[in-house]
């Protein structure tokens, strides 16, 4: 079976690790880079993308992440995580991990909407998913091969492009395993089809 590795240093990591084992899969959480090589995928939760970059940064991930991208193994950035898979940070110079090709705007949906949980359609769900957004990012603009999956009052929330997916909202605080199993269904045919 798969092994999903949750990017544990800051940030809801326990939730998507419970989410994980509730829906019948094998996690765990990954504290230090070398942990990397023993995983097929890896989540990066939401949190605080400032903090967990400082944390990645003293510890040596990011150069260990993008190698991780560059085998093709999928990689779900949840909010921050969203914000940390970007190539481009609105009004920012530095991208972090620079990998996904989408400008994101931090903090998007605005101070009178610090949180909020929307019903949105998300491609490939049959039912609209029960999304909570929290100090969320939206993605300003996507390249050509980013699939748009979902989008929330105009603005995109959740794309993929090949083994990357993001979200802007928070999956793993929802009982809605629906947005999980699209990137398990990812991990799935990873570990099924040979480099
Ligand atoms: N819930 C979240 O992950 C918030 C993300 C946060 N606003 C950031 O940009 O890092």
């Amino acid at each position: 079976m798969a092994t999903i590795g949750i990017l544990g240093l800051q940030g809801a990591v326990e939730e998507h690790l419970k989410s994980i084992v509730s829906a019948g899969h094998q996690g765990t959480v990954i504290k230090l880079p070398h942990q990397l090589d023993g995983i097929d995928a890896l989540i990066i939760p939401g949190g605080e993308s400032t903090a967990i970059r400082k944390l990645m940064d003293q510890f040596g991930f990011v150069e260990k992440i993008q190698a991780f991208s560059a085998l093709k193994k999928p990689i779900f950035g949840t909010c921050a995580g969203m914000v940390l898979l970007a190539e481009r940070v609105s009004g920012s110079e530095d991208s972090h991990l620079g990998l996904m090709d989408i400008t994101v705007q931090r903090n998007a949906f605005g101070r009178q909407k610090e949180s909020f949980e929307a019903e949105i359609p998300v491609e490939g769900l049959l039912n609209p998913f029960p999304a909570v957004f929290i100090r969320a990012p939206y993605i300003e603009q996507a390249g050509s091969e980013v699939e748009v999956l979902a989008t929330c009052e105009g603005s995109i929330v959740m794309a993929r492009q090949n083994h990357l997916l993001a979200c802007s909202f928070h999956p793993e605080l929802t009982d809605d395993p629906g947005v999980l199993l699209i990137f398990l269904e990812m991990v799935e045919q990873s570990v099924s089809t040979p480099l």
